[in-house]
C-alpha cells in the first residue's frame, strides 16, 4: 500500500467510534468524501462484523483496529479470521512480541489467500497516543525514552515481517528514518490547531504530521464530533491542500 501518490484526503482515516451500526451507516453516507473508515473496538464489539459489509458495498477501504494483544496462537486465529472480511489494514499491539506478530502475519496471508482475497497489512501499536512520558515511566515502569521505545516497537514489528506501525506523529520522522520509506505509517494523535486534544496527549496538526512522515492520519472526535463534519473534513482537506 505505497502511499506516495494519494491525494490528502485519500490520507485520511476515520473511525467510527460509534456504539450502533445506525449511528455508522448515518455518518458514512453523510461524509460520502471519506474514502478509508476505521472499525474499532467499540463497534465491533457492540455490532459486529456487519458493517464491514456496508463499507465493502460502498467501496471504502477499511482499518479494522482490533489491536490484538495475546498469547501466538489465539493472535493468530483472530488474525485469519479478521483477513476473512477482507479488511486493508488490521492491527496487533508490537508487544506481542516476534513470535506473536511474524504468526499473526502468516496467518492472515494464508487465511485470506485461502478465501481469494488481498492480505490486509498488519500494522503494530507501538506506544499509544494517550500516553504520555510520565505515564510511561511512573505507571507502566519502562525504562527507556518513549521515543526510543517506540522505536524499538516498531523496528520489532519491521524485523517480524509486518508492513508498518501505528505511532504517535510527534514519532513519525524518526520512525521513517529508521524503518525506511515502505514501512506503512499509520498516526492517530493528530488535531487541527482549532480542535480540542481531549484525551490524546502527543499530537500534531494534520499538515506537520504528514510532514514528518506520516502516510496516514486517523483523525476522528475534530471530523465527527464537530457540528458540521463535512465542513471539518473539507477543512483540515484545505489545510493539506495548502501545505
Ligand atoms: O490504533 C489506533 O487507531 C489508535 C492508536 C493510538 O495510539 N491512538 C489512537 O487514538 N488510536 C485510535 O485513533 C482514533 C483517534 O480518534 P480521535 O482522538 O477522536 O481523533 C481512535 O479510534 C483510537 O482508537
Amino acid at each position: 500500500m505505497r502511499s506516495a501518490n494519494l491525494a490528502p484526503a485519500e490520507r485520511i482515516i476515520v473511525p467510527l467510534d460509534v456504539p450502533t451500526v445506525e449511528a455508522a451507516v448515518a455518518l458514512i453516507d453523510r461524509l460520502p468524501q471519506v474514502t478509508f473508515w476505521k472499525v474499532g473496538l467499540e463497534l465491533f464489539v457492540s455490532s459486529g462484523a456487519s458493517v464491514l459489509q456496508v463499507l465493502k458495498q460502498r467501496h471504502k477501504r477499511i482499518f479494522l483496529d482490533l489491536k490484538l494483544h495475546d498469547i501466538p496462537n489465539t493472535v493468530a486465529g483472530a488474525a485469519a479470521a479478521a483477513a476473512r472480511y477482507g479488511v486493508d489494514l488490521l492491527t496487533v499491539h508490537a508487544t506481542n512480541g516476534s513470535a506473536g506478530l511474524a504468526t499473526a502475519q502468516t496467518a492472515a496471508t494464508d487465511a485470506a489467500t485461502a478465501a481469494g482475497l488481498m492480505p490486509p497489512q498488519i500494522i503494530a501499536v507501538t506506544v499509544l497516543t494517550s500516553i504520555d512520558a510520565r505515564t510511561l515511566a511512573f505507571e507502566l515502569k519502562v525504562p527507556i525514552e518513549l521515543p526510543e521505545y517506540a522505536l524499538n516497537l516498531a523496528m520489532l514489528a519491521r524485523d517480524s515481517g509486518l508492513a508498518g506501525a501505528v505511532c504517535s506523529p510527534q514519532e513519525a520522522s524518526q520512525l521513517r528514518d529508521v524503518c525506511g520509506r515502505d514501512f506503512v505509517l499509520v498516526c492517530p494523535g493528530v488535531r487541527p490547531s482549532w480542535a480540542i486534544k481531549g484525551d490524546q496527549k502527543r499530537v500534531m496538526t494534520p499538515a506537520a504530521a504528514l510532514a514528518a512522515g506520516a502516510d496516514y492520519l486517523v483523525i476522528g472526535r475534530p471530523i465527527t464530533a464537530a457540528a458540521d463534519p463535512v465542513a471539518a473534513f473539507e477543512r483540515i482537506c484545505g489545510e493539506l491542500e495548502l501545505s
